[in-house]
């Protein structure tokens, strides 16, 4: 072969390692290729169907106010997205504030350490893990508190991903996973050290129905933290550009409504919570959390090339470029509700269930 043909076909053979490394992405780190994008529990040809279903549940907004009908609606959600969430993001189904000098990865795992920190846990206490996704949170808890953490999710695919990671990361002996509704936990009640949820209350159709299950749970005097979805004090419904970003926000993420940040006390007060501390962890001098999603503009551009590919060739279902469009629209409308400060997926409230019950008047 003359030297022209040799560089050739090396430089061939670099772009293929490439796409395989770095386009299909390491799995070791992810938790998923391209190639395995499936429609979670779905099988492959119900996607699409399943995908307009996710869109008739908007044509009905009764039916998403209602307790019911939500499991259901985010049940169908995370068996769209999970595999594309692993897959693109990672095992944390969060954001973050960047951290000038770290990594996303450093800067997702020392949120999700804050939290445990702040409820004050200690070693061999049992926590519950509100809305648990594949357990990216919970590994990284039960690793630096030693605590045992139990984490419920309604979604029983995420339940097998979940249960699949904590045996690969060796943390299976502190973590359990549950498939369930966190409306009504099968828990019984004074059974946890402490609790948090992060960025999964927001699914709730009434914030005071969780809350209260978690308030149940809890043994008197622990606490609770939980990372809100919220609308922010720079919010203006009458303002139509911030409406349609909130509207993109909700559709996009399978939320039956975003509630403002002045509503989040008020609901833990009524259920009996004495509000320990408050806080938008959003705001300066916290760095952006949506840096990420700014920075990935390229990489969701090749994933949609990769995304058609593979659903052209059958390797995955259908749906899946359909789904990916939506999150791609869905990543902008975020992005620009960080910009604006109108919203923030991490408004941190620490709750405590008192020692003794409030009286009755
Ligand atoms: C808390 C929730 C989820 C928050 C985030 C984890 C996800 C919100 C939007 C998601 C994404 C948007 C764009 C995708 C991209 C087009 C694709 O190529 C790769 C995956 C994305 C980056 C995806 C990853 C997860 C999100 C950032 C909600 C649901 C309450
Ligand atoms: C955005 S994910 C966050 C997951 C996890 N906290 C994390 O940060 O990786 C939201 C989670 O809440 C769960 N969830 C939503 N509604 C639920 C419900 N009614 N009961 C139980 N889990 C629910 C979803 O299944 C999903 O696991």
């Amino acid at each position: 072969m003359d030297p022209f043909g040799l560089f050739c076909t090396g430089a061939l053979l670099a772009c293929g390692l490439y796409w395989f490394v770095c386009l299909l992405g390491p799995a070791e780190q992810k938790g998923k290729r391209a190639v395995d994008l499936s429609g979670g529990s779905i099988s492959a040809e119900k996607v699409q169907d399943n995908y307009k279903q996710y869109w008739s549940f908007f044509r009905q907004p009764k039916e998403i106010e209602t307790a019911e009908k939500v499991p259901d609606f985010v049940d169908t959600f995370y068996n769209l997205v999970t595999d594309i969430y692993e897959w693109g993001w990672g095992q944390s189904f969060h954001f973050s504030p960047s951290i000038r000098g770290k990594s996303h990865r450093d800067a997702t795992r020392l949120h999700e350490e804050m939290a445990v920190d702040l409820i004050e846990v200690k070693p061999g206490d049992r926590v519950l893990d509100v809305g648990c996704g594949v357990g990216g949170p919970m590994r990284a808890i039960a690793a630096h508190s030693r605590a045992n953490v139990v984490g419920i999710t309604i979604n029983e695919y995420q339940v097998n991903r979940a249960r699949l990671h904590n045996k690969k990361a060796g943390l299976d002996s502190l973590c359990e996973v549950v498939c369930g509704n966190f409306l009504e936990m099968p828990f019984k009640d004074n059974t946890f050290d402490g609790a948090y949820s992060i960025e999964a209350t927001c699914h709730a159709p009434k914030l005071e129905e969780v809350y209260a299950e978690v308030f149940r749970v809890l043994k008197p005097g622990s606490l609770y933290v939980s990372y809100e979805w919220v609308t922010t004090d720079k919010y203006r419904g009458d303002n139509p550009e911030h409406v349609e970003v909130i509207q993109g926000i909700e559709r996009g993420d399978a939320l039956p409504g975003l509630r403002n940040y002045k509503d989040i006390a008020e609901v833990a007060k009524k259920v009996g919570f004495q509000v320990v501390k408050e806080k938008d962890l959003a705001k300066p001098p916290a760095l952006p959390w949506w840096t990420r999603l700014k920075m990935g503009r390229i990489a969701y551009w090749r994933n949609h090339i990769l995304v058609t590919v593979l659903a052209a060739i059958g390797i995955a279902p259908k749906g899946t470029v359909d789904v990916h469009e939506m999150l791609f629209k869905t990543a902008d409308y975020l992005t620009r509700g960080g910009d604006s400060g109108i919203f923030s997926p991490m408004h941190m409230i620490l709750l405590r269930k008192p020692q003794v019950p409030p009286t009755q008047s």
